[in-house]
């Protein structure tokens, strides 16, 4: 019995310190437990919601899809004015870079906000802002012909001198917005294309809107050369699975409820997959650790990438993701690390930066390996 958790804190412990690659966090669901309590005191303090009902949403573990969704509300309410958002961005951030993640890509929906004196434009400053006063971590936030970055990766994931973390943005449309709405999320991409911004993420509530609402948006990113990632077959809609697939985007979310024919075609086009294991158990999208997806996808050889999807809201952590990976599935170390590196291929930034996460890769493996 000792010797099983002696193993198991050993290979924890190795989770943490193989350099990781997020492709899939939402920034609203990645925030600490005890940050959104913090800001649920102060709404309650001063009368605008009931602490305690809202402590216990917080802290209740289910997650059913529906659950979700009415938690997001939530969430917004706490967090969207300008100096929370910039709270929250930092935070998370410094959470991802805290575990070794070396390149992270935060995806969050921008957001109009009358009351608070909040467009889009101004909530995506406040994310910018968010990822400048980290002070915990060193963040690199553009690519080195943009402006400098000169700090060698030697210190990338390093335990010893200050953290190094690449973060880029990604802008989501939520599908209860309207065509016009999430064209001005793509048009806002473009003008933000220098200060980290390099794709568009299509998500919210998968029973809500319908996928000819956001296609125009989508089609205008596809024409100037966005990449795009689409939340796919959470729940199992065959038209829109279909859609989503003839327009093969980039990369593509969870690709749970998709059926024989779906999966030939998504194993045809080798679209690569950002896998969320623990979301996916507890939002019910798959029925269990043991028969999820993954294991299908990694026996034919599909790109894959593991992700958090919404560390906070589901308690969860990439080193986490690998862990339930390894302790699931069987993966050893050097198929986990290799799992790491593979997802290096399918970041949205340049080739320069894909270079340098390659050089990294290739420097620590055979330490973590062998
Ligand atoms: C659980 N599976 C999921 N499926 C679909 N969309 C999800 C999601 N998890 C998060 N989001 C999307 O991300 C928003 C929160 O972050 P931001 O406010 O953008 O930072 C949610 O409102 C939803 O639109
Ligand atoms: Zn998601």
């Amino acid at each position: 019995m000792e010797a099983e958790k002696e193993k198991e804190k050993e290979m924890r412990e190795w989770c943490v310190a193989l350099p990781k690659v997020e492709l899939h966090a939402h920034l609203n669901g990645s925030v600490r437990d005890s940050t959104l309590l913090e800001l649920a005191k102060q709404l309650g303090d001063k009368g605008d919601i009931v602490f305690e009902d809202v402590k216990d949403v917080i802290m209740k573990n289910g997650r059913s899809l529906p659950e979700c969704f009415r938690l997001f509300e939530l969430y917004h309410i706490l967090t969207t004015d300008h100096d929370t958002v910039t709270r929250i961005t930092k935070e998370v951030v410094e959470d991802f870079a805290m575990e070794n993640v070396v390149y992270l890509e935060i995806r969050t929906t921008p957001k109009n906000n009358e009351a608070k004196g909040m467009t889009k434009r101004s909530y995506m400053n406040a994310v910018i802002k968010g990822l400048k006063t980290v002070e915990a971590v060193e963040v690199v936030l553009f690519d080195s012909n943009s402006r400098a970055d000169k700090t060698p990766m030697s210190e990338l994931g390093g335990d010893t001198r200050k953290k190094k973390i690449y973060v880029r943005l990604l802008l989501s449309i939520d599908r209860r917005e309207t065509t016009l709405a999430a064209l001005d999320t793509v048009n806002l991409a473009m003008e933000m294309k220098d200060q980290g911004v390099i794709g568009i993420d299509l998500s919210g509530n998968p029973v809500v809107g319908e996928w000819e609402t956001y296609l125009p948006a989508l089609e205008h990113a596809k024409e100037l050369g966005i990449p795009i990632t689409i939340h796919c077959g959470e729940v199992a809609n065959r038209n829109e699975i279909r859609a989503v697939l003839d327009f093969c985007p980039q990369r593509l979310g969870h690709v749970c409820c998709l059926n024989d024919e779906e999966w030939k075609k998504l194993k045809s086009l080798m679209i690569p997959v950002e896998i969320c294991l623990t979301s996916n158990v507890m939002t019910g999208g798959a029925p269990s650790l043991e028969l999820h997806h993954f294991a299908d996808l990694y026996n034919a050889k599909h790109p894959l990438s593991l992700c958090t999807d919404d560390s906070g809201l589901f308690s969860t952590s990439l080193s986490n993701e690998y862990y339930l990976v390894a302790s699931t599935f069987g993966l050893s170390k050097a198929e986990l690390f290799q799992l790491a590196q593979d997802a290096v291929e399918f970041v949205f930034a340049g080739d320069e930066l894909k270079r340098s996460l390659r050089e990294l890769f290739e420097r620590v493996g055979k330490e973590l390996t062998t």
